[in-house]
């Protein structure tokens, strides 16, 4: 039996107040891989984050994560902000989303620590986030992310505020620690998308119900001069560029 795809958009409309942003949008993500969301700024990428969140509700078609409501909480968030409450040690970041629900426990609490662990930081867990460099901030929300331990994690332009060096170490580490999960990443940056993911999604800012996708069929993650990189980087950037064309004209 096949197994329902890790986020499936059937006949997706949304219209926010005179604006037509998905006409019958339909979207289907494998679980377990990457997924990058690419286009031009208004496209709707963010648009598609919440309601794939059920944080939006669509005014007509289905969303389903796993074959099931996708409201019903299998999904973690990482953005571009970190999010890190500045009166919490980064330990207690880490686990906010048990604060917030009043899980606070031993067992939690161990589990923090291992994951601040695993992103590098173990001396900085009872830090304040005001000491750490933005690079490391990140480190500390991706530990977030991953404390909650959902199987589909939605990525709004996480390393887009990085030096290059840091994105390319925060990427690598974001992939080997999310390598088991499903992973919209929302970002504008296509080689990163091109290196990371096993699917692109180019959105169109001008036709609501246009998207574009590409298959790659190489593992993930290639080098940033990878032949298969290379050779798709072409058609990625004319599937944005038509598209923004037709903004254009609009
Ligand atoms: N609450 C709202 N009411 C009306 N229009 C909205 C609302 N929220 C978003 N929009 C419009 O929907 C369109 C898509 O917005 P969205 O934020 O999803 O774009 P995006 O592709 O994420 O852009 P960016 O790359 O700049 O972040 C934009 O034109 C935006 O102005």
């Amino acid at each position: 039996m096949t197994q329902a795809p890790a986020i499936e958009l059937q006949a997706v409309s949304l219209t926010l107040g005179e604006h037509c942003i998905f006409d019958r949008l339909t979207l289907s993500m494998e679980s377990a891989q990457w997924h990058s969301i690419l286009g031009r700024s208004g496209a709707g990428k963010s648009c598609l984050l919440r309601l794939v969140a059920g944080l939006q509700q669509p005014d007509s078609g289905c969303i389903t994560s796993f074959g099931k409501p996708s409201a019903s909480r299998q999904i973690a968030y990482m953005a571009q902000e970190d999010g890190l409450l500045p009166w919490l040690s980064n330990l207690d970041n880490v686990q906010l989303g048990a604060r917030l629900r009043g899980e606070r426990s031993p067992a939690n609490r161990q589990r923090a620590q291992a994951l601040i662990e695993q992103v590098g930081l173990a001396d900085w867990a009872d830090a304040l986030p005001a000491v750490l460099s933005g690079g490391m901030r990140q480190r500390i929300a991706l530990a977030r992310t991953l404390f909650e331990d959902q199987p589909v994690v939605l990525m709004d332009e996480p390393f887009s505020r990085l030096d290059a060096i840091t994105r390319d170490e925060l990427q690598l580490l974001a992939f080997d620690l999310l390598s088991k999960r499903t992973v919209l990443l929302v970002t504008h940056d296509p080689i990163e998308a091109l290196r990371l993911s096993q699917a692109v999604h180019v959105l169109s800012a001008a036709s609501p119900s246009s998207i574009h996708s590409i298959r790659l069929s190489t593992a993930a993650p290639r080098a940033m001069d990878d032949a298969y990189v290379m050779q798709h980087l072409p058609t990625v950037w004319h599937h944005l560029q038509s598209l923004s064309r037709q903004v254009d004209a609009a």
